[in-house]
């Protein structure tokens, strides 16, 4: 059975992309097949798995769902390339933000991204959509196609206006759009161990929603060795595999495996 992880926050900078990365790359260690999806105009991470110039591909997640809604046919296998650490990708650049304008007349516009997802089910283990930093309407796309959402959470600030007009997104979209859609959990990413200021962030949100929303037992710590492995194109698992934070994602993997059973 194929499971959807969409991984969102409006907040921009909180690993949403280094998190996809490195999860999905896990995943792939421990045998499964994946997908990652990135439905970021940014491009980040099409540029961290070493497709360094996204806006010069020419067949992205904004052709494919261009392409769904003007019912032209389409292979899945479309537009997707294969990384050397052996996940596969379809990238995403630029045009995704033309993409959000013209969508405004498209007739069923949520559900695009997932008539396109549903194809792929059969084919893969894991896809993983890392999102832009806003709550449009590709990121609407995303949940009413995903069946779980990780939503990294920086532990430098207290978060908790942002994440409750994310977790009111979720509920409409479950509510509207997507019954099966669950809250995976939060996780709490570049924490700095050294500081007080970081622990007291994640004890204060355990506080705030641990009890209405799960909360990833695995916390991934700072390291500029995460943002030199991206610079290389590779997950951290591979550029650094002993490193603090490759370690953290390993076990992060694992917490996810865990909900296979
Ligand atoms: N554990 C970490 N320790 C230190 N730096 C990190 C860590 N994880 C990510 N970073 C760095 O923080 C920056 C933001 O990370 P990332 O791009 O993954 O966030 P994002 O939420 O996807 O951003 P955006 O909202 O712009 O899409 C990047 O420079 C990345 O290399």
């Amino acid at each position: 059975m194929c499971r959807v992880i969409v991984i969102c926050n409006q907040k921009g900078g909180v690993a949403k992309t280094t998190s996809t990365v490195n999860l999905g790359i896990g995943l792939v260690k421990e045998g499964r097949k994946v997908l990652l999806i990135d439905a970021d105009p940014q491009g980040s991470l099409t540029a961290s798995l070493g497709y360094v110039e996204p806006d010069e591909l020419k067949t992205t997640l904004a052709t494919i769902m261009m392409a769904v809604i003007n019912e032209e046919e389409i292979q899945p296998t479309d537009g997707i390339l294969h990384h050397k650490e052996g996940v596969d990708l379809l990238p995403g650049n630029i045009e995704l933000s033309a993409l959000e304008v013209i969508m405004g007349n498209v007739m069923s516009r949520e559900l695009i991204m997932k008539e396109y997802v549903e194809q792929l089910r059969e084919r893969y283990d894991y896809i993983l959509i890392d999102c832009m930093p806003s709550l449009g309407m590709i990121t609407i796309n995303a949940l009413v196609s995903a069946d779980l959402v990780l939503i990294p959470v920086q532990a430098a600030y207290l978060p908790v206006k942002g994440l409750q007009q994310l977790i009111k997104t979720i509920s409409m979209v479950k509510r509207r759009l997507n019954r099966k859609l669950q809250i995976q959990g939060i996780l709490l990413t570049m924490v700095d161990f050294r500081t007080n200021y970081a622990k007291d962030i994640a004890s204060r949100v355990h506080e705030t929603y641990g009890a209405e929303i799960e909360i990833f037992h695995t916390v991934i710590p700072f390291s500029v060795k995460a943002a030199e492995a991206s610079a290389e194109g590779i997950s951290i698992l591979t550029y650094c595999p002993g490193n603090k934070v490759g370690i953290a994602y390993k076990n992060l993997t694992q917490e996810v495996l865990s909900y296979e059973n």
